[in-house]
């Protein structure tokens, strides 16, 4: 594995929806790897693997036999329910050289090995959809098989689809609930504030955009100043004004506690699919 680079890595993804998607725009548009050097299977859509390989010009295998065994990374990104099964199906195929990546919710390393049969080295990661522009957030942790220049190799590989941060395996199911789902998180913020923005006569050309710069200016005001969000929100907050008005709104609903309560179910969740499948 050590001479494995990304000049000549060949990645099989196993499985080719949503995630996989995001993920092969980021790396295809960043140009970190060929096309050719990316081969991707999943049960049985032949439609969506030609959709997929029209669109990035990578290489549909409707044989998972020819994936892996032309793959030095192989990347499990198939959903929590199907991957006892799809891991299981993979015994006496996977090489002991060959590194595994698994973007799936929930379930560890030790439980991917034992399905896999096979003492192999597993990076356990959890990306957002906005790889596909080169901003995801990616937790990633590995299991003591993983070599430092596969754990090189695997941070590479993310930090063209994002930014990384390695961290001990037992953070991702938060970080799963945190920024895995935290996408989905945001886009329901817009649908509100845009909605909001168009009940009051405003097109929703016009709300979208207003949304979407306001989202985008926070985001890089918390990024480039050192300021707390707590004291942001207090440059914004004019007493007796407009904003504390409409934070007052969200108080009485708990919004806090909501989002709150959201990450931390979703970290829950993320724990209870990984027992459930066990
Ligand atoms: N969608 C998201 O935002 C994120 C998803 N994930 C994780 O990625 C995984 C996939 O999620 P999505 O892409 O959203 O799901 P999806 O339902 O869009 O895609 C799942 C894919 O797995 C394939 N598949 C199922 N069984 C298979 C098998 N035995 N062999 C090969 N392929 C098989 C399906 O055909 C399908 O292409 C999940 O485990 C999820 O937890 C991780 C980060 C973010
Ligand atoms: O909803 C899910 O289960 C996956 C994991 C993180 C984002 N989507």
């Amino acid at each position: 594995m050590s001479s494995i680079n990304l000049q000549t890595v060949r990645i099989g993804f196993l499985g080719a929806g949503s995630i996989v998607e995001a993920m092969l725009a980021g790396i295809v548009k960043n140009r970190l790897l060929l096309p050719e050097q990316v081969l991707i299977t999943n049960r049985c859509n032949q439609d969506r693997l030609q959709w997929l390989s029209e669109q990035f010009g990578v290489s549909a295998c409707s044989n998972k036999h020819t994936l892996i065994s032309q793959s030095d990374i192989l990347i499990l990104a198939m959903k929590p329910k199907d991957a006892a099964e799809a891991c299981q199906s993979l015994r006496g195929l996977v090489r002991k050289e060959q590194l595994i990546i698994s973007v799936i919710a929930g379930v560890s390393t030790d439980c991917l090995g034992e399905w896999l049969d096979i003492d192999c080295p597993i990076v356990r990661t959890m990306p957002n959809t906005s790889s596909a522009i080169g901003l995801s957030a990616t937790g990633m942790a590995a299991n003591r098989f993983v070599t430092k220049e596969q754990l090189q190799l695997a941070t590479l590989l993310f930090e063209a689809i994002g930014s990384v941060y390695t961290v001990a395996e037992e953070e991702l199911d938060i970080i799963t609930g945190l920024s895995g789902s935290g996408p989905a998180y945001i886009y329901y913020l817009v649908e509100a504030m845009e909605g909001a923005g168009e009940k009051a006569g405003l097109s929703r050309e016009m709300a979208r955009k207003l949304t979407v710069q306001t989202l985008l200016g926070a985001a890089q005001m918390l990024l480039h100043t050192t300021d707390e969000p707590a004291l942001l929100r207090k440059k914004v907050t004019s007493p007796g004004g407009t904003t504390q008005a409409g934070l007052e709104v969200l108080e009485s609903f708990r919004f806090q506690q909501a989002i709150t309560s959201a990450v931390l179910r979703a970290a829950e969740r993320a724990r209870e699919l990984g027992a459930q499948y066990q």
